[in-house]
């Protein structure tokens, strides 16, 4: 959820909008101490960059950081690791017969265990609502007592959880405790992990730690899968469960090991008025002497924008719906382009993937299903890192949504064709091979399609659209709806599929189709341009499907003509509304 606060951290340093334009004496009286006086936004970029510039370094000078930031990146893979486990626990023989319940089979005495659609929309969706309220309510504590304890109360919450968990022995209800509270750790590290990694990185390595979260977290998934799959085949006891579980508290510990060698982020002491740790800080995550005058330049940075944002203030919720200023209407674009992020359908998969191929594909495990989708997903993150830098935000979402339509339509028609050719209520379908090979390879492809474009491309553009002033509670809203459907698909998914199986990946091609037309309609390109510039694309009604073509004021060459992108010529869309 969080993969925006890379650019909170470089953004809010770097990039202000014009509405908010400041002006500091700055001297030596400055009560932060900034040695040079910044007086405008524009100058204030321009002073980041050149800090930026100042502190390059080659790679290979930049383990040190590297490493440290993939340890906090584990905040992300305790994310993953509980998507990629959860799905496979719920379908292990000895986790449904200590939590599930018992029926007997059609036309036999025997008894088996089971989860009816609540109990398994609850187990998995619990974590979903800890995660909201981590992120929503405790991610305060990273303000109040800085990141590295937020991240060790986090640890530490989140091994209670565990410990929850790992101790149930019969009760349903120890598991959904368990994992409420591990959710709300998990929520917590989403936010400040990100935030965090972002503050301690040097500008020219940021996007690439950044970067590493969202990895880690496809990586977590796929971990995921592989150890329930080992477990699954070579226990039949709560080993099954209780070793991935288990395996939670190294992931703890190596979280809490990082806390040992990371310095408490620059922009955290800048914020409580401590300048001289904060100098000290940045010394240490740059490899630089203290003295050095590129750490005066990135601090001067830091504190320009604190004091900016202290000075922009908060926003009243009132100010959130004024459209003239064109807040609310990016309000609605951040909103649903979240909610659509969800609504593709991938924690389908991600979460249930192992369930639905392992009850209706008999000559699959399930288990392995999920490893070939874990890796799929965490292989295709790696060319998203380059394709969200290179490439258009709108082209990649539309073009993602074409390929996630695409392969659904497939995967439904199939799912619905071959294994339920007489409707829905059979409950026990014909099984084919073919029609299993045909469904694995389309969900590849899907997952191939969300994971190098909506996956991340939805958090950079909201984190790119809001004017500084709103920006916060505009993130917050737009991840809560995330967060939301999040909860809804995890929970609902089960009496869904229960009820129209296959039919199902209808639904999400439908919402798909929808956000084809609603990136299309309503969302204007934002690559490469400042906030500023983004607030005047905004403000001069460019038309979203010509944004690509629109150049900001302040580049704009005498032969542009301005018009060309706000006026709808020929048989243009606008008339279409
Ligand atoms: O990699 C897929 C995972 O990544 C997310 O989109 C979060 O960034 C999750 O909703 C999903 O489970």
């Amino acid at each position: 959820m969080s993969k925006n606060l890379e650019n909170h951290t470089y953004d809010s340093s770097a990039r202000v909008s014009k509405e908010e334009t400041y002006s500091q004496s700055n001297d030596e009286n400055h009560p932060l101490g900034l040695s040079k006086t910044i007086t405008s936004e524009k100058e204030l970029e321009a002073e980041a960059a050149e800090a930026a510039d100042l502190l390059k370094k080659p790679i290979s000078q930049r383990i040190g950081i590297i490493l440290i930031c993939f340890c906090l990146a584990f905040g992300g893979f305790v994310f993953g690791f509980d998507t990629g486990t959860i799905g496979g626990f719920i379908n292990m023989s000895d986790f449904k017969r200590r939590f599930g319940q018992k029926r007997r089979v059609a036309g036999s005495n025997q008894v088996e265990h089971y989860f009816t659609d609540v109990r398994t929309g609850l187990i998995v969706s619990l974590f979903n609502v800890g995660c909201a309220f981590g992120c929503l309510v405790l991610a305060k504590s990273m303000d109040l007592f800085g990141r590295k304890l937020a991240i060790a109360g986090a640890a530490v919450i989140y091994i209670v959880g565990i410990l929850i968990q790992i101790c149930s022995f019969k009760k349903f209800y120890q598991v959904f405790i368990g994992r409420l509270i591990t959710g709300s750790a998990v929520g917590l590290l989403s936010v400040v992990c990100v935030a965090f990694i972002g503050e301690l990185s040097p500008p020219d390595i940021r996007s690439l730690t950044v970067a590493l979260y969202q990895l880690m977290v496809t990586f977590g998934i796929f971990l995921g899968y592989l150890i329930n799959f080992g477990t699954n085949k070579n226990y039949t006891n709560s080993a099954q469960w209780r070793i991935p579980l288990g395996l939670c508290f190294l992931w703890a510990l190596m979280l809490i090991g990082a806390l040992f060698f990371v310095p408490e982020s620059s922009r955290y002491y800048v914020e409580k008025n401590r300048i001289e740790e904060a100098r000290d800080s940045l010394a240490v995550c740059n490899k630089l002497s203290k003295d050095d005058p590129a750490i005066q330049k990135e601090l001067d940075v830091i504190i320009a924008s604190v004091e900016n944002e202290r000075l922009a203030g908060n926003a009243s919720f009132r100010e959130l719906f004024q459209t003239k200023n064109k807040v609310f209407q990016r309000l609605v674009m951040g909103v649903v382009i979240m909610s659509l992020q969800q609504l593709s359908g991938d924690n389908y998969f991600f979460y249930y993937g192992t369930t639905v191929f392992q009850a209706v594909l008999k000559n699959f495990n399930g288990f392995q299903c999920s490893i070939i989708i874990g890796m799929v997903n965490f292989v295709s993150t790696l060319p998203a890192l380059y394709i969200v830098s290179r490439f258009g935000r709108r082209n990649c979402l539309l073009i993602g949504s074409l390929g996630m339509i695409a392969c659904l339509v497939v995967y439904s028609s199939v799912g619905v064709k071959r294994l339920w050719p007489d409707g829905y209520s059979d409950n026990n379908p014909p099984t084919s091979k073919g029609a299993g090979n045909c469904m694995i390879v389309f969900t590849c492809f899907y997952i191939f399609c969300f994971a190098t474009t909506w996956a991340s491309l939805a958090y950079t553009l909201c984190s790119e659209s809001y004017p500084l002033r709103v920006k916060a509670k505009c993130m917050g809203i737009a991840t809560a709806a995330n967060w939301i459907w999040g909860f809804l698909i995890s929970f609902f998914t089960p009496f869904i599929t229960s009820a129209i199986r296959f039919a199902y990946g209808y639904v999400f091609m439908g919402c798909l189709i929808f956000s084809f037309f609603f990136v299309f309609f309503y969302v204007p390109e934002t690559k490469d341009l400042s906030l500023e510039e983004v607030n005047e694309l905004w403000m001069e009604g460019v038309l979203p499907w010509k944004s690509t073509s629109y150049v900001p004021k302040d580049r704009r060459k005498a032969d542009y003509d301005a018009t060309l992108a706000t006026t709808d010529t020929g048989k243009g869309f606008k008339r279409f509304f």
